[in-house]
């Protein structure tokens, strides 16, 4: 069941250094939003902090609230790991492990949380390789490494991967700057059809790609070199490219400044 995300007064830093200030945003169940920006105004920090993966980082910590529905991502006793299932993330460079077998990277994380019925792994490998667009391409050839695919169809292999666990959102940290035109429309249509089922939150500096594939559009900016990130504005995102209501977020979306 795909879940609602609501970030309150959310400050992020690294040690001493205030990354992101004040955020505070609404995620509405079964959508997509995008998070854009100028480089550095904190999009992959906010995104790392929506499934904890930012206290990985030595020192790196957050305030603030973080809603999955009505439970406090952040609050004593929830843990990490469980969140990271629940709110699944797909990184810039696909990212599989190069020498296990197509079928296996799919299922690593369900293997890892215990499952060993050979059927169940089957089911769920071609659940999840049907659900990231992949299976037609990869059925013949499941047990050849995941290495061996090209670059768009690595990445389906990670959305693939990353549906396995059933999560409830998805993240995804500029899913395409790696890959070729062709394979990038091809992720833009599977995020078209993952929204039925999953909440995704997607970084991304191409604005073609935030027009074409978010509901809401979450603009980022930083005052001066420094200081912390802010969202200037969030909003439905044909407001947001037709109609923003700062100045800052029209310069950016018309190629004045970033
Ligand atoms: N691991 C880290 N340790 C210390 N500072 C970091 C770390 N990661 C990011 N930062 C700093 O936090 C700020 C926000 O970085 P972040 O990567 O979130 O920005 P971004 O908007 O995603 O940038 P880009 O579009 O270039 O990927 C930057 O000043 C960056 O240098």
């Amino acid at each position: 069941m795909a879940k609602s995300l609501t970030l309150n007064d959310l400050n992020i830093f690294y040690g001493d250094f205030h990354a992101v200030k004040d955020v505070s945003l609404s995620i509405a169940p079964k959508s997509v939003t995008a998070f854009i920006g100028p480089s550095g105004c904190g999009k992959s920090t906010v995104l790392r902090t929506l499934n904890r993966m930012h206290e990985v980082t030595p020192g790196a910590y957050a305030t603030g609230e973080v809603l999955l529905d009505d439970l406090n991502l952040y609050a004593k006793g929830v843990d990490p790991v469980g969140v990271r299932t629940t709110v699944g993330m797909v990184f810039q460079r696909p990212n599989p492990f190069p020498t296990m077998s197509i079928r296996d990277n799919v299922v690593a994380g369900l293997k890892l949380s215990g499952v060993r019925d050979k059927a169940r792994l089957d089911e769920v490998a071609e659940a999840s390789l049907r659900g990231a667009n992949l299976w037609n391409e990869v059925k013949d050839r499941l047990n050849k490494p995941g290495g061996d695919l090209s670059g768009g169809q690595q990445q389906r292999l990670c959305i693939a991967r990353a549906i396995a666990v059933s999560p409830q959102v998805l993240l995804m940290d500029e899913p395409c700057s790696a890959l070729d035109p062709i394979s990038t429309l091809a992720i833009e249509d599977l995020i078209n059809e993952l929204k039925s089922q999953y909440t995704i939150v997607i970084v991304t500096h191409n604005m073609q790609q935030a027009a074409r594939v978010s509901d809401q559009t979450a603009f980022f900016n930083l005052s001066a070199t420094g200081r912390p990130g802010e969202l200037v504005e969030a909003g439905a995102t044909n407001e947001i490219f037709s109609n923003p209501t700062r100045t800052e977020t029209e310069d950016y979306i018309s190629g004045r400044f970033g």
